[in-house]
């Protein structure tokens, strides 16, 4: 998906709240939103969600995409599995599958047990796990999450975590605004800062000091086509090569070589504690 020269206001005359956005959201990208209080990253997601439309520019390309607001609206007269079956039939999925999808992510967040519960009596925690699990039912191939840690406890928190990695890992985008700075840090593929109405990249960390992460892989094929991350790769002879990619590869590249096709074997998993051999390009 590509913004290209978009603008936000509300009304005809209100002030610029974002003005001349570019940005490119590439497959399998996570992307972090930052900027201060009011500086208009809710307005920047709600665009990219298709929540709002841009007052001028263009979006092309829009991927099936899912969106958890700052605020979840409970008003609907559905239980908790009801309302996340639903969502599940509008990404696509048929009845028992979506169904199936919707108790697997309650049990997930540890909700299982309000499953039958009507949206307007669960407690604000629980909401929250219920408005998490709706945007990750449908497998969505753009994922847009505002705040969507807040009001989860720690545990769910890291669940959410692992669920983004996943969804990044199969392919899909995820962009995101967060509060917490560490939030999925060393796993973003870029940072991009809202401020006086502009969006710019933040420069990234050089590469060579983000934790990269060693795969030995043995297999009878070459490694298929460009793997994700670019990762150095050295031959350890009998059809074994060591990979070293930035962590926030690893996962991405440890499918595209299990899912190859005869598929490699993966031998070892580990931190690489040194800077790599080689500069990156
Ligand atoms: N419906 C609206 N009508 C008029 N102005 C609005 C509307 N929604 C947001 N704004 C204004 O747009 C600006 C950006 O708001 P936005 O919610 O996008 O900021 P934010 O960076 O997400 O803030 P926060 O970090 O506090 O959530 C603010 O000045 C806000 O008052």
């Amino acid at each position: 998906m590509e913004l290209t020269g978009v603008g936000r206001r509300h009304g005809l005359r209100g002030p610029w709240i974002l003005r001349d956005v570019g940005l490119r959201v590439p497959r399998g990208a996570l992307l972090r939103i930052e900027g201060a209080n009011g500086s208009g990253k809710s307005t920047l997601l709600r665009l990219l969600a298709g929540i709002d439309a841009p007052s001028t520019g263009r979006i092309t390309g829009r991927p099936r995409t899912a969106y958890v607001p700052e605020r979840f609206p409970a008003a609907l007269p559905l239980t908790a599995a009801g309302y996340l079956t639903r969502l599940g039939r509008v990404h696509g999925l048929r009845r028992p599958a979506a169904a199936r999808a919707a108790l697997e992510w309650l049990e997930r967040f540890g909700a299982a047990g309000h499953a039958h519960t009507p949206l307007s009596r669960l407690s604000k925690g629980t909401s929250q796990k219920v408005a998490v699990a709706q945007g990750l039912v449908g497998r969505p191939e753009l994922l847009v999450l505002d705040e969507a840690w807040t009001g989860l406890d720690a545990a769910s928190r890291e669940i959410l975590d692992r669920a983004v990695r996943e969804r990044v890992a199969d392919g899909g985008s995820v962009v995101f605004v967060d509060h917490d700075p560490r939030r999925l840090a060393g796993h973003c593929h870029a940072v991009h800062r809202v401020a006086e109405g502009r969006l710019s990249a933040v420069p990234a960390v050089p590469a060579a000091s983000l934790p990269r992460v060693r795969v030995e892989a043995v297999g009878t094929a070459p490694p298929p086509g460009r793997l994700p991350g670019d990762p150095l790769a050295e031959d350890l002879g009998g059809g074994a090569v060591r990979l070293t990619v930035a962590a926030a590869d690893s996962d991405a590249l440890l499918r595209a070589l299990l899912t190859a096709r005869p598929p490699w074997h993966i031998r070892s998993v580990s931190a690489a504690a040194d800077a790599p051999e080689e500069p990156r390009p």
